[in-house]
């Protein structure tokens, strides 16, 4: 697979203080790579130097297999880019915004014309797209300044805390039109410090901490390296202790303890556990009301990893 984002020992220090201290990681096309951390971990000053907005002291980025700096334009033109503050016209609709932003991609005319419906339709903005943005929800406002982001049809795109201050429905909205922006292709690199996001939409996480990526991988293998176990609870119609019996022989579990409506398994892998727990069940005549997984979460890791909460 082909890698939009490579950055590799990048260093940058203010003073006496390193603020990013030799972080590195890939993004390939089409996968969302969280850079996950607390407030001043370094999530900003790391998306600064891949935009090209701020020169590291040491080490490298390379879009698309190409060297890029502040002073590459070539590299520039493949990156699309959302900061953590809109940079909007208030007074302005979407599509005023969005004709200043393709004026400055050095788009205009008929090709203006159409990235811009693109890229509205793009973000479920293209109903409301003449309406003021001063009129617009926290959600839709960040959802213009993200079209504003694609017009130039980016490989790689950057979002900075995409979500913050924004509803829940919009958050949602934003999430899924940022998963269908990489189903298409585009390799996005995306900074949160909500971990259900992370956990949520993002192929693999990096755990960013003082200016270093501590662990890097996906949800699950984040969660394999604490060596804490699933828990799969199951709520049933009676015979708990026989179910609680059955279970303990299938392969993955460690323990099965009946409880006052069900049983609740110690287990490997819960997902992959499922379908043999409803059939082991099944081939006993025991009825099944519920089945939950709880796996250990980036919470966890994050807190393992670097001794401290990720919430503050
Ligand atoms: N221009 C600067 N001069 C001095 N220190 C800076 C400068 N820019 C950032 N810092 C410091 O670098 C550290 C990392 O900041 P950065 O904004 O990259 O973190 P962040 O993870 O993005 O946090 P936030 O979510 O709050 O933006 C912070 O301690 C910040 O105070």
């Amino acid at each position: 697979m082909e890698d939009v984002f490579v950055v590799e020992g990048v260093k940058k220090s203010y003073g006496d203080s390193t603020v990013v201290d030799g972080v590195g990681f890939r993004i390939r096309k089409g996968e969302i790579y969280g850079l996950l951390g607390p407030n001043g971990a370094g999530k900003t000053t790391t998306i600064s130097i891949v935009m090209g907005i701020l020169q590291a002291d040491s080490g490298k980025v390379e879009i698309s297999g190409m060297p890029h700096g502040p002073r590459e334009m070539r590299t520039k033109a493949l990156l699309g880019f959302v900061p953590q503050q809109n940079a909007l016209y208030e007074d302005l609709t979407a599509r005023e915004n969005l004709r200043f932003f393709a004026r400055l991609y050095g788009l205009s005319g008929s090709v203006a014309r159409e990235r811009i419906e693109e890229v509205l339709t793009a973000v479920g903005l293209a109903d409301r797209a003449d309406d003021l943005v001063s009129s617009y929800s926290g959600g839709m406002a960040r959802r213009t300044a993200i079209a504003a982001g694609l017009l130039n049809r980016p490989q790689g795109l950057v979002l900075d805390e995409p979500t913050a201050g924004v509803d829940p429905q919009s958050r949602n909205a934003i999430l899924e039109h940022v998963r269908a922006l990489a189903d298409s292709g585009v390799a996005v690199l995306y900074s949160t410090h909500y971990m259900e996001e992370a956990e949520r939409i993002c192929d693999r996480v990096g755990i960013l901490d003082d200016g270093r990526i501590r662990a890097e991988g996906t949800r699950r293998e984040l969660v394999d390296t604490l060596g804490e176990r699933d828990r799969v609870v199951l709520e049933l119609d009676g015979a708990a202790a026989d179910a609680a019996r059955a279970l303990e022989e299938l392969p993955g579990v460690h323990t099965a303890v009946a409880t006052e409506n069900g049983v609740e398994l110690d287990c490997d892998r819960g997902a992959e556990l499922a379908p043999r727990i409803v059939r082991a069940l099944a081939d006993r005549g025991l009825e099944l009301r519920s089945l939950t997984i709880h796996e250990p979460d980036l919470e966890a890791v994050f807190l393992h990893i670097t001794g401290k909460a990720l919430r503050g």
